[in-house]
């Protein structure tokens, strides 16, 4: 089932940030939003992945199956790497840990507690979940923010086996992970902020 943005608005703080976002995204395929810092890619894949109602328009083909990684990375400090990939296979009903330990090059941390990891060691281990969610649609808020040069190609090639698979991805990154994925640049489509009605200009 593909997912699918019918003429979306999203907003924060009560505020459109984007609107009129209409897109399609299929099996096997890719998408990687662009813009500048503040123009609402965070906000547009909060609204994908179900965190936030869009304002206006429909998503629909999200529900129940998109895995999402944001900046926060929701790990369990005082767990392993293992505990925290097992953890949430359970919860996601997955059977095995192994893929997305060698996936992620985490084999050899498997038992060291999460909360002493590095920082892109810990992005590792937050992207090596997607793998034991099961679900379709990766959400990825800039996957790559920690990781060196060989990480981010771990995190390439799990996400070119995701859409092999049949998978789907729609990501914010600034950098360019060699995937044949769409560019959507949300810059055109910057909200119109509704009129003040009721302002009274006599307080200036
Ligand atoms: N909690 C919040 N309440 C109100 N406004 C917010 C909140 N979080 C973000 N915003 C504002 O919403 C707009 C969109 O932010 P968003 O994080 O979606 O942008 P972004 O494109 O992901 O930016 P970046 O590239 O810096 O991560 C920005 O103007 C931002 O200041």
């Amino acid at each position: 089932m593909d997912l699918v943005l019918n003429d979306v608005t999203v907003a924060r703080g009560g505020l459109p940030v984007l609107e009129g976002i209409s897109f399609r995204l299929s099996e096997g395929q890719a998408i990687v939003l662009r813009g500048p810092n503040g123009a609402g890619k965070t906000t547009l894949l909060r609204t994908v992945a179900g965190l936030q109602p869009p304002m206006a328009g429909s998503v629909e083909g999200a529900e129940d199956r998109v895995a999402y990684a944001a900046h926060a990375d929701g790990i369990k400090q005082v767990l392993t790497v293992s505990e925290n990939l097992r953890l949430w296979a359970a919860v996601f009903g997955v059977a095995s840990i192994e893929a997305a330990l060698v996936a992620f090059n985490l084999v050899e941390l498997a038992d060291r507690p999460a909360g002493s990891l590095s920082a892109g060691q810990k992005r590792r281990l937050g992207l090596a979940r997607l793998m034991v969610t099961g679900r379709p649609i990766w959400v990825l808020d800039e996957p790559t923010v920690s990781l060196d040069v060989a990480s981010v190609a771990l995190f390439a090639d799990a996400v070119r086996g995701h859409l092999a698979g049949g998978g789907m991805a729609l990501m914010a990154t600034h950098i360019d992970l060699g995937l044949e994925a769409q560019v959507f640049d949300v810059t055109g489509y910057k909200a119109k902020l509704p009129a003040v009605d009721d302002f009274d200009g006599g307080f200036l």
